[in-house]
């Protein structure tokens, strides 16, 4: 797990050996330890070079040891032995150096860097902070301001980057381990009293109070709840204002809080699951690794919307040309100029060569001819998909794939108009798609495994957390939303206001709640699903509809024409028109009584906590349901879906996730109350498969795909 050789005659090249990104895991520790001590104890060796396998530094404490019994060496001493050493120790750093990995850096004396090697300390996002002395010797190597930043947000930072910040001693282009040998060779007499890191004064500016609370202030408003970020900070200013040996006490004090924590166990979730989701399986048996995607150098977007323009630059940042076509003459020259507008935008931010002859703009559907893959983001209306879908089925040749960009439609029906269907999946984007991370891949019963392979990978070089999904009204984000958003609507009726539901959300953890998420996508889009599927009836009050509850409130305002942020009004007032910032307003409230009056309604008082668990629980029931129906392939494909996707505070690991901390066994007894209460409403009752979980036992979420015995199911 860790190898010793003599190189160079007098340089002891200790290489750590754990692929495949040489995590310290307790046999990789008790490596270290056992090579330092040779190599420090040897006497022709004369200096030390740490270096990873396989061109990888190291990727930190090995995650999938946390939550077991603790074995092998802990790496506090074992870093402390190393800085300790009476000869020269040099980290050679390749590929990455984060998390424990660079603590272990840090407590070299030496750091060499190759120029394309990422450094960094993002324990934060796994709800942990750098406690093997990261958080006491980052600040006093670089200062308190540039520590906070890297230990709060966990970013990585390039090796150019490091160089500036003091991180590291030298950046090389040639072989790290040639270089720090080298180096190593050169230091061998040098005093180490200056190189030990936690034995120097830590650099604070002199309005220090004033940052630390500034930077406080400004985690707990970014992270919504986290408790991590928070911990950071209170590390770096042990850091800052005790001895080392305090300070260190100080970090292992607030990691015991953190390390066993509710948030620390969502995050370290979220971080195997957007992994494992990228393992996708068919219910064919078609499989991520027995399935190899088309080569794709070509694509066309058509339909020059605000999805369409998004994803033509997501596109063209990930290296592929494009054709960008849209048969309207005025709205194509309005895309050209904000797709040329957000790609130089883009090009100036990254430091990188504007791409601009990567596009080509076309009002003829024809141009799509020779591409691999056409993107149809047109008009959310299916007549006008089908109609497409069967014009492409002849332009294109059969190779082709042609994937829909659609939000909630039937992919089957698209792919119905087509000569291939098998070529045809969905893939469906979130606004905007240049900045958002989710894509759901969507694959109707006729998909081949080869289109949604190429889906997949195109999603990746996009950048993307894509997810697999079966093919059903709204998918899997959009159908479980649909039951928190009505939820929502009920709670108004009841007596509860846009605002105290989305200030219980907002405690919740999301960035915003959802009545001000509904303005902001615009109130015309629900109603415009609503009308198709023939649940609005203009100028109606009635409250049943299609045999079961149903709330007019959104589509009152709508015939109003509040539509939300862009018109100015919707469930907030905004002022002027387009202003993002909403006010309460009182017509609303107005109008909520006389609704109310109405319909012989009573107001009552609704806490916050029935708001959360009518508004999720509801959600989730729709989780289990689609988990049962194999819509989703497993708990985690929902979780990165909702926490990607929709704001799901990714402390709280997703839905499902959050379903498993709060206990099984209690979100069935209060969705069976709440359904006893209102049994109009069928998306309260709970799932079959929640049932059979709890009978069960309550498993850990880790083996709810055991229980669910019915595999995916074709629509
Ligand atoms: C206290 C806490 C301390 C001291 C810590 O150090 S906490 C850990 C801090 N480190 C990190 O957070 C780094 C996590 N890893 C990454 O960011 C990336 O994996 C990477 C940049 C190191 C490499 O990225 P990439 O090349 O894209 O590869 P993958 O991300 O796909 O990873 C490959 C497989 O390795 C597994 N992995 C990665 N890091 C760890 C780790 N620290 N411990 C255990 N396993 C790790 C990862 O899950 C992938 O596994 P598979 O999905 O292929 O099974």
């Amino acid at each position: 797990m860790a190898a010793l050789t003599l190189v160079s005659g007098s340089v002891g090249l200790i290489t750590l050996q754990n692929p495949p990104v040489n995590a310290l895991s307790s046999a990789v520790r008790q490596g270290i330890v056992d090579t330092v001590q040779r190599a420090v104890s040897d006497p022709q060796v004369k200096s030390v070079v740490i270096c990873g396998q396989n061109g990888v530094f190291c990727g930190g404490a090995d995650i999938k040891e946390f939550g077991k019994t603790m074995l092998g060496p802990p790496l506090v001493p074992m870093i402390h032995t190393i800085e300790a050493a009476d000869k020269p120790v040099v980290a050679a750093i390749e590929g990455s150096a984060l998390g424990g990995g660079l603590e272990l850096a840090l407590g070299c004396h030496y750091r060499i860097t190759h120029s394309k090697a990422r450094l960094g300390l993002p324990e934060v996002t796994l709800g942990l902070l750098p406690a093997a002395g990261g958080s006491q010797r980052l600040p006093r190597l670089i200062g308190v301001p540039a520590a906070l930043d890297l230990i709060t947000t966990g970013r990585h930072v390039t090796a150019a980057e490091a160089l500036k910040l003091g991180i590291v001693d030298q950046v090389t282009d040639q072989s790290t381990v040639e270089a720090a040998v080298k180096f190593a060779l050169s230091v061998e007499v040098q005093s180490l009293t200056s190189r030990r890191i936690s034995t120097l004064p830590c650099p604070c500016p002199a309005d220090v109070d004033a940052l630390f609370e500034g930077v406080m202030q400004r985690v707990r408003q970014r992270g919504r709840g986290a408790i991590a970020p928070v911990a950071c900070v209170q590390a770096v200013q042990a850091a800052a204002t005790l001895p080392y040996a305090q300070g260190m006490e100080r970090e292992q004090e607030l990691m015991a809080t953190l390390f066993t924590s509710g948030q620390a166990r969502a995050l370290q979730y979220c971080f195997f699951s957007q992994r494992a989701v990228s393992r996708w399986s068919l219910p064919s048996g078609a499989r991520w690794d027995s399935t190899k995607p088309n080569p794709v150098t070509k694509v066309a977007v058509i339909g020059l919307g605000t999805m369409g323009r998004g994803i033509t630059v997501a596109l063209v940042q990930a290296g592929l040309s494009v054709v960008a076509v849209e048969t309207h003459e005025q709205q194509m020259m309005a895309a050209q100029r904000a797709v040329s507008g957000m790609l130089e935008r883009l090009a100036q931010r990254q430091g990188v060569p504007l791409a601009l002859d990567r596009v080509r703009f076309s009002t003829e559907l024809e141009a799509v001819a020779d591409v691999q893959i056409v993107i149809e983001a047109v008009f959310e209306d299916m007549a006008l998909k089908k109609q497409l879908f069967k014009q492409l089925s002849s332009l294109c040749p059969a190779e082709t794939l042609l994937f829909s960009n659609t939000s909630s439609l039937d992919i089957d029906h698209l792919a119905a108009q087509t000569d291939h269907p098998q070529q045809v999946v969905g893939m469906h984007f979130f606004a905007p798609a240049h900045i958002m991370k989710l894509l759901e891949v969507v694959y109707g019963p006729r998909s081949a495994p080869q289109a949604v392979a190429t889906a997949m990978e195109l999603g990746k070089r996009m950048g993307k957390v894509s997810v697999a999904v079966g093919n059903c009204r709204g998918f899997v984000g959009n159908r479980m939303l649909m039951h928190y958003l009505e939820e929502a609507l009920f709670l108004l009726e009841e007596g509860s206001s846009p605002e105290s539901i989305d200030q219980a959300l907002k405690e919740f953890g999301f960035p915003m709640g959802v009545f001000q998420m509904s303005d902001l996508s615009g109130l015309d889009v629900g109603w415009k699903v609503r009308k198709a599927q023939g649940l609005v009836e203009p100028g109606q009050m009635s409250r049943v509809r299609q045999g079961r509850r149903y709330s007019p409130l959104g589509d009152l305002l709508c015939e109003q024409g509040r539509f939300g942020q862009k018109t100015g009004q919707g469930w907030y007032l905004y002022d002027p028109a387009g202003s993002r910032t909403p006010r309460p307003d009182p017509w609303l409230q107005r109008f909520l009584e006389q609704y109310r009056a109405r319909q012989g309604l009573v107001s009552r008082r609704i806490d916050s906590e029935e708001v959360l668990e009518r508004c999720l629980y509801a959600l989730i029931n729709e989780g289990f349901h689609i988990l049962h129906e194999g819509i989703a392939a497993g708990p985690e494909d929902i979780d990165m879906i909702y926490v990607f996707g929709y704001g799901w505070p990714r402390h709280r690991g997703g839905p499902m996730f959050y379903a498993s901390q709060v206990g099984l066994a209690r979100v069935l007894q209060r969705l069976e109350h709440y359904h006893q209460l209102h049994p109009d409403v069928p998306h309260l009752q709970p799932s079959s498969l929640l049932r059979q979980l709890v009978s069960s036992g309550s498993p850990p979420i880790q083996r709810w795909k055991e229980a669910i015995r019915k595999p995916h199911s074709a629509l």
